[in-house]
């Protein structure tokens, strides 16, 4: 055979009927069933190309990551967790959808959503930084994609504007998971939910993740201080992205990732000249070195920066604004 994994025979697509049922349609894709075109990137352990299925004519990103080097790089923890994360956040406009794994005899794939205005970090250094609106539209997207993480048990750990996409309509996709935390899953009630309450957050030791380190200018100083990752780590790294969007620089800069960590722990950072008010009383109130203390989600949609923003459906469904 070419190789062909037998496997893909029964990959299974996971669908929502009308009544919201996941149906698991079986779906026979394989390797044959795509047309492979343009690199549209490459990663440490993947490359990421453009696929063609041959049936619908839609476009895909796939992402294929080459099984000798994944081995070779002990990265098999990273595949697993990336498909299992992936699979959690089926349906939100502002996460990365995966379709289908498959595999062949030397790679791994993932058929993706295509996000083809690249990543947010690039549109933020061609203009230097956004205006107040933009970073509005930008930051209500965003915290809306992380309160879907979160509710499903995800903690993304890496968010920064690299792995901020934006799709064709200049929407948000984020990516990038396969260094999340899953937490159990708060819709599996195995557990009656009375007795979750009873479990001290701080003894629960799914809910703080030990292993990882983000990317120094974003990483919370909880993980630095005490190597936990919590669902508000990625609050902090929240914040930092709203001040990188206005200021045209994250908040904690330094010219090595030692200091950077030092100035993080410090909280060692001010605002530029003509920072908004409102963003900069948001700003200051994530980029608090206690993570009980920092913001929540609601507080956050709530907060007078976002005044006027409609959170739910209609965000997605808006026109992006011209970015300026
Ligand atoms: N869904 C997608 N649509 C379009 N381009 C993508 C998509 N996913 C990734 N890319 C591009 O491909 C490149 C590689 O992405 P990938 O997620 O494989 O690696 P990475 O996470 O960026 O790198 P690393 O593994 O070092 O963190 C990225 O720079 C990104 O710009
Ligand atoms: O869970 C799945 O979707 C299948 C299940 C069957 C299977 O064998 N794999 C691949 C497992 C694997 C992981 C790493 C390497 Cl280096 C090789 C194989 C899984 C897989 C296939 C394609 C892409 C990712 C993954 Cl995890």
């Amino acid at each position: 055979s070419n190789g062909e994994d037998a496997g893909a025979a029964n990959i299974t697509q996971q669908e929502y009927d009308t009544n919201g049922r996941l149906v698991l349609r079986q779906v026979k894709k394989g390797v044959k069933d795509f047309a492979f075109s343009r690199t549209l990137g490459e990663g440490s352990y993947s490359t990421v190309v453009l696929g063609t299925d041959r049936q619908t004519l839609k476009e895909y990103a796939v992402k294929i990551l080459d099984k000798k080097h994944i081995i070779k790089e002990k990265k098999i923890k990273y595949v697993n967790i990336e498909r299992d994360t992936l699979n959690r956040l089926i349906e939100h406009p502002g996460i990365v959808r995966l379709y289908y794994t498959f595999q062949d005899n030397a790679s791994l794939y993932y058929v993706l959503d295509i996000a083809s205005g690249g990543e947010l970090l690039a549109v933020l250094k061609k203009i230097g930084s956004f205006n107040e609106e933009c970073t509005r539209f930008y930051g209500a997207q965003i915290v809306c994609a992380i309160e879907h993480m979160h509710d499903r048990g995800v903690i993304h750990r890496d968010l920064k504007p690299e792995n901020v996409l934006l799709d064709d309509q200049m929407h948000i996709k984020i990516t990038d998971f396969g260094t999340a935390k899953l937490l159990p899953d708060p819709r599996d009630a195995t557990a009656p939910q009375g007795e979750q309450n009873f479990v001290n957050p701080e003894q629960e030791e799914s809910n703080r993740a030990r292993s990882f380190v983000g990317t120094a200018e974003y990483v919370s100083p909880e993980l630095l201080r005490d190597k936990h990752a919590c669902k508000s780590s990625d609050l902090w790294a929240f914040g930092c992205m709203i001040y990188q969007l206005l200021a045209g620089r994250p908040p904690f800069k330094a010219s090595n990732e030692y200091q950077t960590f030092q100035k993080i722990v410090n909280l060692e950072y001010e605002f530029p000249p003509g920072f908004p008010h409102a963003a900069k009383d948001l700003v200051e109130r994530l980029l608090v070195l206690d993570p009980q203390r920092r913001l929540s989600i609601e507080h956050i949609k709530n907060h007078e920066f976002f005044d006027g923003v409609k959170f739910g459906r209609s965000l997605w469904r808006l026109k992006a604004p011209r970015l300026m």
